[in-house]
Order: C-alpha cells, then structure tokens, then sequence
C-alpha cells in the first residue's frame, strides 16, 4: 500500500561545487619554532592526592560519565506548506539541490505524533492506529537517555544541554565525539550545521572555543585547526574520502588514519565558520522523496588543537580533538522510492550505518560478556575504520538522535529508538588521559616538522612515544597533512617554512628531554603513591593483628595471676608441723625445701604441685642434743623423688645417694607405709642364717620390688652404691628403744646381710628357716676376729648371730670410731655435717684393695642386675674383704 502512494524517486542530481580534484605535490616538514614560557609547575597534588577522581565524584555521575551519551531530539512535525519555508530558512549556502522536486516529493504529512514526551529521559512511542492491528504493542517507552529535547528545542538548548559540556571537556585537553544518528529528514544537519539564523552545534561550539580562548589570550597558547572530509560512494561501487576544505582532494585511508587531510588553523570564529559553510557547499547532497536537501555522505567535522611547544613542556589543558559527524540518514526504500544512483546511495548509507551499529553492539555485548570477542566489524567500512578508537570504547563519544514524531515516521522512528537505545549503557574502555592526549599531539606535530627527512633526533621522538603502533604512525602521516595545510594558511600562528632546510635544533632536544623528564617523573610519583597506598593498608592489617596478640597476651597474663593466686591459696592448705609434713589433698612436691628450725629439727618446706596426688612421704629428721643422730624416713611406696632431697649444712644433709642408703621400709620391711617406722624385734631377733641361695633370692625380690618402685635413675644410683659397698646396713640403735631415735642406713637395692631389715626379708622368703653360717665363714671370721686389736668386746656370736640386739656393724663401727676420735665405743661419733652412706662410713675407715672387685662393678654400673655368679658370694667376701682390709690398715 505504502509503495503505491510513495512518488516516483525524482530525478536528483548531486552538485559539488568544488574545484577539480587534482594532487596535491608533497609536502615538506620544516622546524617549528616555538616560544618559550614558563613550564607549569608539577603537578605534585594531583598525583598525590589521597582521594581519586572516583571518590571526588560521586558514583553515579562518575559511572554516567564513563557511559556514552546518548540524546534525543523530536524533529517538529513540518506540514507541507511549510516545507518550502523551511527549506529556504534551513540551508545556509542554497545548493543546486532540486527543491522544486523535493518540494513536489513532500508527501502530506500526518499531524498527529506518535512520541511523546515524558520526562527529559524518556519518551513514549505509540502505534498508529493504522498499524496497531500488525502490532502487538500499542505503545513503547524509552528511558535512559542523557536528555530528550522536544520539538521545541532550540538550537542554543540543544548546545548548553549537549554539546557544551563536550565542548568543555575538549578545551580541558579531552578528546570527545559527537555523531547525529537519525532517519533522513529527522534533522541531523540541522542540529549539526544549523543555518545562518539558527546555526547547528558546530558553529556554536566554535563561538564558544573561540570565546572561551579570547579572554584569557591564548591565542598565543592555543591552536586549533579544523578539518572536514566527507566518506561517500560514488555510483555505489566503492568507498571515497573527500576533503571538503578548499583545495581539497580525494583522500585515502591507511588502517584508521586518513592520508592528505587538510587541517586548516582557525584562529576567529569567522575563518570558522568560513570554512564550514565551504565545506557544506562541497558536501555531496541530493533530493529525495524524504528531503529535499539528504545528505549523501557521512560528513566528518574534526577540530583539532595542535598544542603550541612552551619551553618544550605542553600544556596540559590542550591538545584533544573534537569530532562531530553528520551521518546520511538512514533510508527505506519504501519511503524514499530512490531508484538508480539514489538507491546505490542509500545501500551504502544504510550499509555504513548498520557496520556502525554493528560495532557498538558488538561492543556493548563485549562489555556485558568480556569472554566474548570484541568484533572487528569496523573493518567494513571506512567510517567505522576512522572511528575505531570511539567504536572500541577508548575515546569518549555521545550520540545525538534525531527522529521524527509523525505517524508516518514511526517505523523509522521505532527502528532508531529499538537500534540505539541499548548504546546508553556502553561504557569507555579506557579513556586517553588528558596530558597523554596532550603530549600525543605533541609528538605528531613534532613528527610532523621531521617527516621530510627522518634524523636521529626524529627516530629518537618515535621511540618515545607511548603505545606506539600502527595507528600512531599513521596519525604522523595524518598530522603531517594537516599541518603541512595549516602552513598555507597566513593566519597561522606556527607557519612552517617549507623553503628552509629541515633540520632539528638542539633546543627541540633539550624540550624532549625535558618533557621526558617530566613524564618520567609523573609516573614515578603515581606508582610511588600506588606502593605507599599499598603499604599503608598492609601496615594497618599489621597493626590490627598487633593488637589481637596484644589482646590475647592480656588474656593470658589474667589467667596466669588467676592460677597463681590458687596455687597461692593451695601452698596456704598446706600446714606443717615441727618434725613432721602434712599433705594435704594427698599433693606434696617432692622438691623439698629443708629448713632447720631452732629445736634441730629439719623441716622440710615441700613446694607443692599437680599431677603428684598420689605422693605421701613424710620425713622426719630429728636431731637431738647434737649427740646423737636420729634419721627416720618414713616413705611410701609411691615415693618416687627422694633423691631430690637435701639438707642445709647445719644440720642432716641427705643427700641423694645418702637417702638411697636409708632404710627403706618397702624394700626391706613388711611394714605398711604411712606408718611410723615399727621396729619389729621379733623379726630382728629372728635367726638368720647367710646362704647363698637365700641372698641370691632375697637379692632377685629386692631388685624386683626396686624394678617396679624405682626409677631408672635411682636404681642406678643405688646400683653405684652398692657396687662401692656391696649391701652394708648400718643400723645404730639408741639404748632407749625409741623407734625415732634410731639411725638406719641401709642399702634397699643391695644385698641385706645381717640385721632386722635383713631379717624381714629372710622371713619373708624363707618362712622362718634358720641361717647358720657356713664353716669356712666361720672360720673366716675367727681369723679376723683374732687379728683385730681392737675388737675384744666382739665376739664371734656377736659377729655371726644376725638375730644379736647389737649389731655387729654397727658395733664395729662405734668402735672404729671410738678409736680414731676418741669417742666412748657405745656413741656414735659426733654427727657429721652430711649423711655419708653406709657405704662411705666404711670407706673411710677402710683401705681397699686397688684390685678390689668393686672396680669391676663400674663396669656395670648402670646396670638393673648383676652378674648371678658375682652376686652369688661377694657380699659376705666383701665383707671380710674389707673387715681384712680394716685390719690391715689398722
Ligand atoms: N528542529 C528543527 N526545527 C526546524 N526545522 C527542522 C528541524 N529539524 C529539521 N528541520 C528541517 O527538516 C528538514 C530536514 O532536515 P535535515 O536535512 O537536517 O534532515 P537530515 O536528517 O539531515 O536528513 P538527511 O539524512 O537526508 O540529510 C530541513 O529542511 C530542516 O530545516
């Protein structure tokens, strides 16, 4: 239905007023010379800055602000009879545009709109009612967009809301793009170019570049230089660039940089817009059923500021580009009814514009999934080539829609708003920053003066360009044309001196190197800052486990004092008395502290401890009238430290040895333990008798018992004892039967030879059966006795009856000592400061034989049993050995 009412395409005819495309001869680079100014301080607060840009801002502007910006702009609906007023007001240099047929192709338009306004975001299309029945939806809401302008929005509207802060940004050193998107008729040119009355964006944006510059004068510190070329199709066999300056040519396209583009200096607003309006006279145009004046090309408007070389420092607010573009509107068939060239026209259109689409949504579904690839649908076209760096996110670009509200437009209308509505959310990759982009400019216009002929100093400039590619030299390639251009125009502030040889003068080196410097020191600062930030947060991770240990060591001090006071307390529980050790709760720490009180009695300070509940001993020695020598040990079974013991030198000293030497009740009585010390007469005056066999058993029951109640180290201490003595007891006992009074020595672990200990054992083993001693030891001993001076009160029933009151050794030893100190026989000498063992109170009164088997006993010492043919006999030879010896030495 639609292709029926559709005019027949009229015959267009594109008029291009240029002159004749022809060569352009190549240009020469010469050495700019520039002025030199004060270099700008560095910028020490901005790199050390403890808040980032990020924080500074909040973060929904920031996050808009790293998004493309995406507006609307509703075309007023324009009835047909203001179509020819409209045309005439529009177009600033009227073009030999078929008016009168587009005129005629003006369709009569539908009043009605079908978008609607809803806020400055969002806007509301409706069906037709004539197409309401093919749809399924009545109505579609759009939202998001960084303004709506209505069709009441006027140019300047547009520009503050729009293109201002572009414009603002790009005299802040940053480079932005600006590309007007729409159906044909909805208003691109218009809003890009304006007329003379109501001038587009472009012309604006220059008044204000050059307003803004006036001012603060500096002109002296800024350039700007424009170009504008055009990508068109010429019979739609292939693409073309047209520079649209005067003396513009055909241009070519390397990767992404145009070669022999003008770039012409702009220095006023006027030379501008000049150019502008030349350009726009050059611009391929063509009347088609939806315009009268469409514009056939994608037309490319590039205002450049090449910064100026200030004592070789650039300024950082300079140096970006701003790119506005007015595409060819997107055509249908149906509506344009082109035909031949128009319709090859709008394939290329429509096929340009679909690559451009296909890009950003390639890049916004990239953004969304980084796993899929960015495509490389740029490569389709030469619009999306030049583009490449705003189509890949790393330059900043918004885009400006144009649609239509008429209901005849609504499928044009709803194709834009469903095609790049979803553009909003795609977000800057990375963004050039401003004093890269700064220096960038610098080192293509210092590329640029060095193209003619390469030097060292120019190679020495390439190889310190920053992400230096493909792209970067072509960019030269595209400066050098540009200002190669610039140079023809007298207006121009740096003009180069094509004529002059090309050389480089030391100074450019020593600005080089400066600029290098101070890049070099800029980026030293930031990662300088990066690592400080760094350290800061490991120091305040460090800082926090501090003061957990420190909370914890607090914690565990608390308990420690806590645990002191109950040991305090417990130490508290434990009450002594003279003579005696109470234990209470059945603890007492073996390590005991002996103190000698004032009535001779040794009282042992015991340290109690844990893990020793088993432990009842009770020592007691008691001295009395320092004449005589009482020692009572009392211990229990479960006594596993006495070795610890020891005795200050006033008094008693047991030392460990000493004690292994006292009798034991364990080992050599029957006597319950926790019991005083019963001295069994019964037993002792049991008969003993020396056997062999019996010693041999009561020595294996002995060690036996010692195997299972001593420790290795006492065994082994005792072992060392006995193998000096081999098995003496010394029993002193006191003519008052006063079981405290008596003195025991006995050697538990060693072979028992006579005396009551010795008896208990005997009984204990034999049941009672009667020792007697055998003849040769009988004989053995009269021998002696008849060669000892000194033994007269000693007689060989004495010697021989074990079951004696007195015994014999202990006897002997009285005497001995009343001998050599002159002591009464029945006394015990007078207390020694330490507790010799029964086997030193023989040895210091005996002289042994050197070859005596005690030193073969070294050898095993250390060992639990000896040899069972030594044991067997050496106890009662040792004894004679040594009585022998006693003689001898007496
Ligand atoms: N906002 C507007 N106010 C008044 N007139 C407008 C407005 N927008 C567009 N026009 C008029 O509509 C007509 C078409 O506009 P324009 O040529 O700018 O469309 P276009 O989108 O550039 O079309 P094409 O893509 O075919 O070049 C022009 O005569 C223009 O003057």
């Amino acid at each position: 239905m639609e292709m029926n009412n559709t005019p027949p395409c009229p015959n267009t005819a594109t008029i291009r007023r240029n002159p004749p495309r022809r060569a352009r001869a190549t240009p020469l680079a010469t050495p700019q010379t520039f002025n030199l100014c004060e270099i700008p301080p560095f910028p020490n607060d901005d790199v050390l800055a403890e808040d980032t840009p990020q924080t500074l801002t909040s973060l929904p502007e920031a996050e808009a602000d790293h998004k493309i910006k995406v507006f609307l702009r509703i075309r007023p609906i324009i009835s047909p009879s203001q179509a020819p007023k409209a045309k005439a007001k529009s177009v600033w240099p009227q073009t030999k545009k078929n008016i009168t047929g587009g005129a005629k192709a003006l369709k009569k338009k539908s009043s009605n709109s079908c978008l609607t306004v809803n806020d400055s975001h969002s806007v509301t299309l409706s069906t037709p009612l004539d197409l309401q029945e093919s749809k399924r939806t009545k109505s579609e809401t759009y939202g998001g967009f960084s303004h709506v302008f209505n069709s009441d929005s006027s140019q300047v509207e547009v520009y503050e809301k729009m293109v201002k802060p572009i414009v603002e940004n790009f005299l802040d050193g940053k480079s932005e793009m600006l590309a007007a998107l729409g159906p044909s008729g909805s208003g691109k040119t218009h809003t890009v170019f304006g007329s003379p009355r109501d001038p587009g964006m472009v012309s604006l944006a220059l008044r204000h570049i050059f307003k803004g510059t006036q001012p603060h004068g500096s002109k002296a510190s800024r350039s700007f230089h424009m170009s504008v070329f055009e990508i068109y199709t010429e019979r739609g066999k292939s693409e073309k660039l047209l520079d649209l300056l005067r003396d513009g040519g055909e241009l070519s396209m390397q990767q992404s940089s145009v070669k022999g583009l003008q770039q012409v200096v702009i220095s006023n607003i006027e030379e501008a817009e000049s150019l502008i309006s030349q350009s726009v006279l050059k611009r391929a145009t063509a009347m088609t059923n939806t315009n009268s004046q469409s514009s056939r090309s994608q037309c490319i408007i590039n205002i450049r500021h090449i910064p100026k070389k200030c004592n070789g420092v650039v300024n950082p607010k300079s140096g970006a580009v701003l790119t506005i573009i007015d595409l060819a509107g997107a055509e249908r068939e149906k509506r344009t009814g082109n035909q031949g060239t128009r319709l090859l026209e709008s394939n290329f259109i429509n096929n340009t514009l679909m690559v451009f689409g296909l890009c950003l949504r390639s890049l916004l579904e990239h953004q969304k999934n980084p796993k899929k690839p960015l495509q490389k649908h740029f490569q389709n076209s030469l619009l999306t080539r030049y583009l490449r760096e705003y189509l890949e996110g790393k330059k900043r670009m918004s885009l400006i829609l144009t649609a239509k509200s008429a209901d005849d437009d609504y499928l044009d209308t709803s194709y834009l708003l469903r095609q790049a509505s979803p553009y909003m959310q795609i977000k800057y990759n990375e963004v050039e920053p401003t004093n890269m982009i700064s220096k960038k400019r610098h080192y293509q216009a210092s590329s640029a003066m060095d193209f003619a002929k390469p030097t060292p100093a120019s190679e020495h400039l390439k190889r310190m360009r920053f992400g230096s590619g493909e792209h970067t030299v072509q960019n030269d390639e595209k400066s050098v044309a540009e200002v190669n251009t610039s140079k023809k125009d007298a207006s121009a502030e740096c003009k180069l001196d094509t004529s002059s040889s090309v050389s480089f003068k030391p100074e450019c080196d020593s600005q080089t190197q400066s600029e290098r410097s101070h890049i070099i020191m800029r980026n030293f600062a930031k990662a300088l800052w990066s690592v400080l930030k760094q350290s800061n947060s490991k120091l305040k991770a460090a800082e926090m486990e501090i003061q957990s240990l420190k909370e914890s060591i607090r914690y565990e001090k608390e308990k420690y004092l806590v645990l002191k006071k109950e040991f305090s307390e417990f130490k508290a529980c434990c009450t002594w008395s003279e003579g005696e050790v109470k234990v209470k709760d059945g603890v007492v720490d073996p390590a005991l502290n002996m103190t000698n009180s004032d009535d001779n009695t040794l009282k042992f300070e015991p340290a109690v401890t844990a893990g020793h509940s088993d432990v009842a001993n009770a020592f007691e020695l008691h001295r009395e009238n320092s004449s005589i020598e009482n020692c009572q040990i009392i211990e229990s079974k479960d006594d596993q430290t006495n070795d610890d013991l020891t005795c200050d030198e006033a008094g008693f000293i047991p030392s460990p040895p000493q004690l292994l030497g006292i009798t034991r009740r364990d080992s050599c009585s029957s006597v319950e333990q926790d019991k005083e010390p019963d001295w069994d007469p019964e037993a002792s005056s049991k008969p003993s008798r020396l056997d062999q066999s019996d010693e041999e058993a009561t020595l294996d029951n002995s060690f036996a018992q010692l195997d299972s109640e001593k420790s290795d180290r006492k065994l082994q201490a005792s072992a060392s004892k006995s193998a000096h003595h081999n098995a003496l007891e010394v029993e002193v006992v006191n003519e008052i039967p006063n079981e405290s009074s008596k003195l025991r020595i006995n050697q538990p672990d060693e072979e028992p030879i006579h005396g009551a200990s010795c008896t208990q054992l005997d009984s204990g083993k034999s049941n009672g059966e009667v020792l007697t001693p055998t003849k040769s030891e009988v004989e053995t001993v009269n021998k002696i006795l008849s060669e000892l001076p000194v033994s007269s009160s000693i007689t060989k029933n004495e010697i021989l009856d074990p079951s004696s009151t007195k015994d014999v050794y202990s006897t002997k030893t009285c005497d001995v000592v009343g001998d050599s100190g002159g002591v009464s026989s029945c006394k015990p000498p007078k207390p020694k400061r330490t507790l010799m063992p029964s086997s030193s109170l023989l040895s210091r009164d005996f002289t042994f034989d050197p070859v005596d088997e005690t030193e073969k006993l070294k050898g095993n010492k250390g060992t639990r049993k000896l040899p069972a043919d030594y044991m067997k006999s050496k106890g009662s030879i040792t004894l004679l050995h040594m009585l022998k010896g006693k003689s001898n030495f007496a």
